[in-house]
């Protein structure tokens, strides 16, 4: 299993260590625009496999996607991302065509990859990695639920005084401070729901900052965050590569399902070989609808300004 990921800066960097150290992949290509930057980034993380155990190889390269060839599964963290104050949102003007060449450029030599979309503002990035390949909607996902889902847990965790691995919950919507949706009335501590031990007041303090959380660690790193976005990425790559047909929260394309079209927005979906093997549909309450449409409109206007990438 050949995986490549593209920006070896700090969330990609991240991803490539977490993927190598569960040992599940036989090749890891670290590509990056900075000349340099890639080599020294895998010849470092080559150097902690034999204390960390994995036999996975890491290769670096500036820009040469032929190193990239017959890759399985290609991750984009290519990209700025945001400072303290900013919205991912504000991100699009770079990342835009910066996420345009370089899916183009790994499809040219890996046209049988899956494709995780990660560079901000990871929706509509999604959206255009789609509308640029034209490829089948099962085969580029964008990872923004994961990583909230992971964050509502600690947080979840938190408020109860409980383990994290006591707790379940799930964020849908867009990946944006406002847009996601964490879904409160679903959460459960050993499968009991969580409004049990928590009052609404408490549990909305949940929500809001689990909305905000890339902003809160965004204001206290200076950039935005990489340990829990390279742990979610690497998740999604081993559900991939391992067929574990695992349910995460992801940017999927979305033809009907849960009412929306031509958008890319998180929803849950089973994640296999061939990617997103289905849409899982649940069933929301009114007002878990009403914060999904309203999410989706906002994401479908930040699409709005692809109009020139796209023409
Ligand atoms: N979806 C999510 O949940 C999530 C989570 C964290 C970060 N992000 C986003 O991921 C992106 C990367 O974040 P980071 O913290 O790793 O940033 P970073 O600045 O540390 O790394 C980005 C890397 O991309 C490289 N790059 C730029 N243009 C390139 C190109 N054309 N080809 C190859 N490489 C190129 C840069 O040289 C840099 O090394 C940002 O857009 C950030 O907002 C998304
Ligand atoms: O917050 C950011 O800008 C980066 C990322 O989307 C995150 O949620 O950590």
């Amino acid at each position: 299993m050949k995986v490549t990921v593209v920006g070896a800066g700090a969330v990609g960097a991240s991803c490539a260590e977490y993927i190598a150290i569960k040992d599940f992949a036989s090749e890891v290509v670290l590509v990056d625009i900075k000349e340099g930057v890639a080599e020294g980034k895998a010849m470092d993380l080559m150097q902690t496999a034999s204390l960390n155990g994995f036999d996975t190889k890491i290769t670096g390269s500036t820009n040469d996607y032929s190193k990239t060839a017959d890759s399985d599964i290609a991750v984009i963290t290519s990209g700025i991302p945001r400072k303290p104050g900013m919205t991912r949102e504000e991100l699009i003007g770079i990342n835009a065509g910066i996420v345009k060449s370089v899916t183009e450029s790994l499809l040219a030599h890996s046209p049988n990859a899956i494709i995780i979309v990660v560079s901000n503002p990871m929706d509509t990035m999604t959206y255009l990695a789609h509308k640029v390949t034209d490829l089948p909607k099962n085969r580029i996902i964008g990872m923004g639920g994961a990583l909230d889902s992971a964050r509502f847990k600690y947080r979840l965790a938190e408020a109860l005084g409980a383990p994290i691995s006591d707790v379940d919950g799930m964020v849908i919507g867009g990946h944006s401070d406002t847009g996601m949706i964490p879904l409160t009335r679903l959460a459960t501590r050993n499968s009991v729901p969580v409004s049990k031990f928590l009052s609404e007041e408490r549990l909305n303090q949940v929500m809001e900052d689990t909305k905000v959380g890339g902003a809160t660690l965004t204001k206290l790193l200076g950039t935005s965050a990489w340990y829990a976005p390279g742990a979610a990425v690497s998740a999604m790559v081993q559900a991939i590569a391992c067929d574990q047909k695992k349910m995460f929260p992801c940017s999927c394309f979305l033809e009907g399902e849960y009412g929306l079209n031509d958008i890319s927005i998180g929803v849950p979906a089973i994640i296999g070989r061939n990617g997103i093997e289905e849409i899982v549909e649940i069933e929301l309450d009114e007002a878990e609808k009403a914060k999904l449409t309203s999410s989706a409109e906002a994401v479908s206007k930040t699409n709005g300004a692809l109009s020139d990438i796209l023409k």
